[in-house]
């Protein structure tokens, strides 16, 4: 559904240049939710505004829908973007028209008759819930409500995909999840394709399913969403990650371990994905192989619709038997990672 090929784009101002997109291979298949992640500076909006030409890249394609639009001009352009909404951080509303009127303006352009925008209109109200607020100014609404009427607005031009802008990075949390879920939803009931910037772990992981990391222009990692948590393999994503899920041990909890004698060891790092809960096999390594996990840490979360675990456990036993409860927790589909051998 889009596709960038080789897509660079240099900013020259005062014979400086900045490189702010090189080499950027990408493909977003049809009704996917894909994010692109990136600290500030890394290229993230000049991407995202290369797909529907509000930046012109210097070199490669952008095809949307089997269209290279880095060939079109003019009318075929303004056609072509019809068919892509955007939504934007700061909303982008008429200060000036109320809720209706600013929902109503792709109809207007597209001329469709006043009666027909204004139940057209209603009806987009109602499916991002704002039908009480039809009259009402953008200087009245939240921050949340008015997304939720430039979702609206998008939705008006019977888009086929939303690109969104850190649309949600002026928004509390609370706030955030709501217009995820509204994001989420209009995806599903309407097949729309979404591509989405970020700079919050947060977003990626409650809605997207791809996901692309962005470092100084380039993207130096592309992963599903679940596998790029389980198996991340850059530091920069790492980080990310760490954002939302810290799972190292504080200190004191390794002083303490290193300290204290002890049975000799190791502490591992357990990663599941699924409905597996990690302790019938923890109480299988102490019965079967006569090893006594000792549990340090432990986090469930939800990536999307999978569930992700988290545990640090220490095992203690024979150094022969805890490879042996290595490899039968790798058997099972735990990924392992020895983060401390204590002896
Ligand atoms: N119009 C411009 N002229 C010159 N340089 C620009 C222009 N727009 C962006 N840049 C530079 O290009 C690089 C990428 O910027 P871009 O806005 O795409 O990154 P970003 O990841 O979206 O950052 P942020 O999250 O801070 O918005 C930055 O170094 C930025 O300073």
């Amino acid at each position: 559904m889009i596709k960038l090929t080789n897509l660079s784009k240099t900013y020259r101002n005062n014979g400086k240049e900045v490189k702010a997109l090189q080499d950027i291979n990408l493909h977003v298949p049809k009704g996917e939710i894909f994010g692109v992640i990136g600290y500030s500076g890394a290229g993230k909006s000049s991407l995202i505004r290369c797909v529907n030409m509000l930046e012109v890249p210097d070199a490669g394609s952008v095809s949307v829908n089997g269209v290279e639009m880095t060939q079109l001009k003019g009318h075929k352009l303004r056609q072509a973007r019809r068919k892509i909404g955007m939504i934007f951080q700061h909303f982008n509303l008429l200060q000036s028209a109320n809720v209706l009127e600013n929902v109503a303006v792709p109809l207007q352009l597209g001329g469709i008759k006043k009666h027909e925008a204004e139940k057209k209109v209603r009806h987009l109200l109602e499916v991002v819930g704002l039908s009480e607020k039809a009259e009402s100014y953008p200087q009245q609404l939240s921050g949340g409500q008015k997304q939720r009427v430039a979702i609206a607005r998008a939705l008006a031009s019977d888009i086929d995909i939303l690109l969104c802008d850190e649309a949600t990075s002026a928004l509390d949390p609370q706030t955030t999840d709501s217009i995820l879920d509204l994001l989420l939803d209009i995806n599903r009931k309407f097949g729309i394709t979404i591509l989405l910037i970020t700079h919050e772990m947060h977003v990626i992981k409650k809605i997207c399913d791809r996901v692309a990391v962005l470092e100084q222009g380039k993207i130096i990692e592309e992963n599903s969403v679940i596998n790029l948590f389980t198996n991340p393999q850059t530091e920069t994503t790492r980080r990310f990650i760490k954002n939302i899920i810290d799972d190292d041990l504080p200190q004191s909890i390794w002083e303490k371990l290193r300290q204290e004698k002890r049975e000799p060891g190791v502490v591992l790092r357990l990663t599941f994905v699924g409905c597996t809960t990690a302790q019938p096999m923890l109480a299988q390594l102490a019965k079967e192989y006569t090893l006594w996990p000792n549990i340090l840490y432990g986090n469930i979360t939800q990536v999307k619709d999978r569930t992700l675990g988290r545990l640090i456990v220490e095992l203690q036993g024979d150094n022969s038997f805890v490879q042996k409860g290595i490899g039968f927790l790798q058997e099972k589909g735990v990924k392992t990672e020895v983060m401390e051998h204590v002896r």
